[in-house]
């Protein structure tokens, strides 16, 4: 039996009747999503284009778009656990996790590019550098790595530098969440809850108590031990990314300096040792019975 919608047959699928096809003056897929912009910015610099440029160009500005999300999510993350709501804060976490699973899975993409491609248009880069994104250095002052040093590459964009001057002065997701575990009446120390905040966070000590009382009964302390293990969850996420990178680089660029003037992987490396929320990762030395 066949009906004008059997098309099995013919390999093929009819349009159905109802579908817009008059979409003059509409609302459309491109437009709403600004195609033209977003698809007439991959230029190669390389003359004549050379393949592997577009490689390259798409997996920045995607990796960019994920930022942009990370970002947005993030600061509003953090607006939540300054305001103690604490359910909202757990479902930007999470969103976040995912992104930047996203994130550190696209590395197998450039893994791609072999070091002989990279070097025939590494020279069109000039002086530029991930080292130079905005959004980057911003994702890592919200999560806490902060260091004024940065701000000096963006001195060239004076709305950015300023964007990201109000980032480094803000408190960072960690100090929120000190913060939040003193308004639950937590022992954090004085000294974390009104401080510089344009500084980094390094390992104090004084916190653990705070944290092996809520790990050494987390039934009782079930909220703040959930808040625990987010952060824990994005730390250790984020440097899978970092680590990704570094390796990426390796295998491109052995070690040869980088374009923005570092050692290279050198450079990339240190950053593997530095930590968002030390006390975190230390309290699972010191918790417990036999501890110590
Ligand atoms: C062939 C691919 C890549 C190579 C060889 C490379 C190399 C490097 C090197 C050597 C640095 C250190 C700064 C410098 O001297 O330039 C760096 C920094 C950086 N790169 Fe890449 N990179 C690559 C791809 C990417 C991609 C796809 C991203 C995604 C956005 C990215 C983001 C960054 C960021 C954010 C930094 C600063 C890291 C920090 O401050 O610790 N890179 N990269
Ligand atoms: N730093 C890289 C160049 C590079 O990867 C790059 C150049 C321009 C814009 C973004 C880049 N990505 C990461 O550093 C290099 O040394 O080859």
């Amino acid at each position: 039996m066949t009906s004008e919608h059997d098309t099995a047959g013919a390999n093929r699928r009819d349009l159905e009747a109802d579908i817009h096809t008059d979409l003059a003056g509409r609302i459309t897929y491109g437009g709403y999503l600004q195609l033209d912009k977003l698809l007439s910015a991959q230029q190669p610099l390389s003359q004549p284009p050379h393949h592997d440029e577009m490689l390259f160009i798409i997996q920045h500005q995607t990796s960019e778009l994920w930022l942009k999300l990370l970002i947005h999510e993030l600061s509003a993350a953090i607006g939540h656990l300054r305001n103690d709501r604490v359910w909202q804060f757990g479902k930007g976490a999470a969103r976040c996790k995912r992104v930047l699973d996203q994130l550190t899975a696209q590395w197998s993409v450039l893994e791609t590019l072999t070091p002989s491609e990279y070097m025939e248009f590494r020279d069109v880069l000039g002086p530029s550098s991930g080292f130079q994104s905005l959004q980057y250095r911003t994702l890592e002052f919200l999560l806490g790595n902060k260091n004024a040093a940065m701000l000096k590459v963006f001195a060239h964009d004076a709305a950015g530098h300023a964007a990201l001057e109000a980032v480094l002065q803000a408190p960072s997701l960690y100090d929120e969440f000190l913060r939040y575990l003193a308004r639950w009446g937590h022992a954090v120390p004085d000294a974390h809850l009104v401080r510089d905040f344009s500084q980094p966070h390094a390992l104090d000590r004084a916190l653990l108590p705070v944290f092996e009382r809520i790990y050494a009964d987390t039934s009782r302390y079930w909220r703040e031990y959930q808040l625990c293990e987010d952060l824990v969850d994005l730390e250790t996420q984020f440097q899978l990314w970092r680590f990704r990178h570094m390796r990426t680089v390796q295998r491109i660029i052995g070690f040869k300096r980088g374009t923005g003037g570092s050692s290279g992987v050198a450079f990339l490396k240190r950053a593997l040792e530095l930590s968002f929320f030390p006390e975190l990762f230390e309290v699972r030395t010191t918790v417990g019975p036999g501890a110590g």
